[in-house]
C-alpha cells in the first residue's frame, strides 16, 4: 500500500546524447550537484523483494527503499516509473518484513538478506527553473556507472497520488524540449547490472514482468 507521507517519485529515464547538457543550460537548467555514490542492493534467496519491484539499497550507509505506489502493482507505468521512496530505517524494516512475510525484527541485518548488486555511480545533478505555479520542483540527473553505462532521468517528487498525472505530463514534456524522449522504456542502472552479470536474476525480473 501507498506510504502517507513518503514523496512519490515520478521519473523517466533517458539516453544522454553529448549535447544534453548544452539543452539542459539552454532550458535554464542549473547544475546543482556532481557527487559519486556506491549503492548496495540486497533481497532474499528467493528474491521475494525485487519479484515484488521492492528495491532494499544501502547509499552512502543509508537504508532507502524504493516500491510501486500500489502493493503488488508495477512501478514501471509504460514508460515512466512511479515509486515510492522510504528513507527512515524503522518504516524500511517494517515493509521489507511485511513483504517478505515475516515478524518486524530490530534491524534489517537480522533478516539475513544477500547483496546482489553494488556499483559505484557518478552523478550530474541539474535543477530546472519551475515553469508553472505547481511548485514542483524538476531534476535531471545524468549518471555515468562504474561499469561504464550511461543514463539520464528527469524526476519530479510529489506528495500525493493525485498529483501523479501532472507530474507524468511533465517529466514527458521536458524530456521532449531535451530531445531526449523515447517511446520505449529505457534500461536503467539495475537492469543493464543484472542482465550482464546476474542473467538468471534478471530474466525472473523479465518473467514477472518487473523490468
Ligand atoms: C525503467 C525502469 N526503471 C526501474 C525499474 C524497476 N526499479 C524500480 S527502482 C529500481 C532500483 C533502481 O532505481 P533507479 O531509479 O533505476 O536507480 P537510481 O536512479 O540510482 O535511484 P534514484 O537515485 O533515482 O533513487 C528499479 C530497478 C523498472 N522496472 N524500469
Ligand atoms: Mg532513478
Amino acid at each position: 500500500m501507498s506510504h502517507p507521507s513518503a514523496p512519490i517519485e515520478v521519473e523517466r529515464k533517458f539516453v544522454p546524447g553529448p549535447e544534453v547538457e548544452d539543452h539542459l543550460l539552454t532550458l535554464g537548467a542549473v547544475l546543482q550537484d556532481e557527487m559519486k555514490f556506491q549503492d548496495s542492493y540486497y533481497d532474499s534467496p528467493d528474491l521475494r523483494l525485487t519479484l515484488a519491484d521492492v528495491w532494499l539499497r544501502k547509499r552512502a550507509d543509508s537504508w532507502e527503499l524504493k516500491h510501486p505506489l500500489v502493493r503488488g502493482a508495477r512501478g514501471l507505468n509504460g514508460t515512466s516509473t512511479q515509486y515510492q521512496e522510504l528513507n527512515n530505517e524503522a518504516e524500511i524494516i517494517c515493509r521489507v518484513s511485511e513483504e517478505l512475510g515475516v515478524p518486524c525484527p530490530h534491524n534489517l541485518e537480522s533478516l539475513q538478506l544477500e547483496e546482489f548488486a553494488r556499483f559505484v555511480t557518478t552523478r550530474r545533478k541539474f535543477l530546472l527553473p519551475l515553469d508553472d505555479n505547481s511548485n514542483h520542483k524538476v531534476v535531471v540527473d545524468l549518471d555515468m556507472t562504474d561499469f561504464g553505462f550511461a543514463v539520464g532521468e528527469v524526476e519530479v517528487l510529489v506528495q500525493t497520488k493525485e498529483e501523479v498525472q501532472s507530474a507524468l505530463v511533465k517529466v514527458d514534456d521536458i524530456c521532449k524540449k531535451l530531445g531526449v524522449f523515447s517511446i520505449s522504456p529505457v534500461p536503467g542502472k539495475m537492469s543493464t547490472f543484472l542482465k550482464r552479470n546476474r542473467e538468471e536474476h534478471y530474466r525472473k525480473l523479465l518473467e514477472a514482468h518487473v523490468l
